[in-house]
C-alpha cells in the first residue's frame, strides 16, 4: 500500500511538472476546465460524456508522453541532431491527432446543443 502511495506521489509530481513547464499543457487543462462546465451546463447524455472524456483524456496523454520525449530528447541530444528533431516532431505531431479529435468531437457534441439554446 506504501509502494502504491508512493507511486501516486511521483506520478503527481510528473503532473506538476508538466503544468508548470508547459503552457500548452496549461491551456489543455483550461480547455479541460471549460468543456466539462459547458457540458454540465448543456446537461450531456451518458454517451456524449463518454467521448467528451475520451477526447479529454487523449489530448492529456499525449501532452505528458510528448513533455516526456521532448525532456528525454534534451538529456540524451543536447545538440543539435536531425534525428531528435524527427523524434520531437513525430511526438508533436501525436499532440495535433490529439487536438483535432478533440475539436471534431467537440464541435459535434456541442455546435447541435448551442443551437437549440439560440
Ligand atoms: N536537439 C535538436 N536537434 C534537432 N532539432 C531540434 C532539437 N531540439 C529541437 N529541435 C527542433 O526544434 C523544434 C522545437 O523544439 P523544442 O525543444 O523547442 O520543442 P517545443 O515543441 O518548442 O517544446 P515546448 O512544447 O516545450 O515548447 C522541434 O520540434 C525540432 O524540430
Amino acid at each position: 500500500m506504501r509502494r502504491l502511495i508512493r507511486s501516486f506521489g511521483f506520478a503527481f509530481k510528473g503532473l506538476q511538472y508538466a503544468a508548470s513547464t508547459q503552457p500548452n499543457f496549461r491551456i489543455h487543462l483550461g480547455a479541460t476546465v471549460i468543456a466539462i462546465s459547458l457540458g454540465i451546463a448543456l446537461h450531456l447524455s451518458t454517451a456524449e460524456w463518454q467521448w467528451v472524456a475520451l477526447s479529454i483524456a487523449l489530448v492529456l496523454v499525449t501532452e505528458l508522453i510528448n513533455t516526456a520525449i521532448e525532456t528525454l530528447t534534451d538529456l540524451v541530444s543536447p545538440t543539435y541532431n536531425i534525428k531528435a528533431g524527427h523524434v520531437k516532431d513525430v511526438s508533436a505531431g501525436a499532440v495535433v491527432v490529439a487536438a483535432v479529435f478533440a475539436l471534431i468531437t467537440g464541435c459535434i457534441v456541442f455546435i447541435p446543443k448551442l443551437i437549440l439554446l439560440v
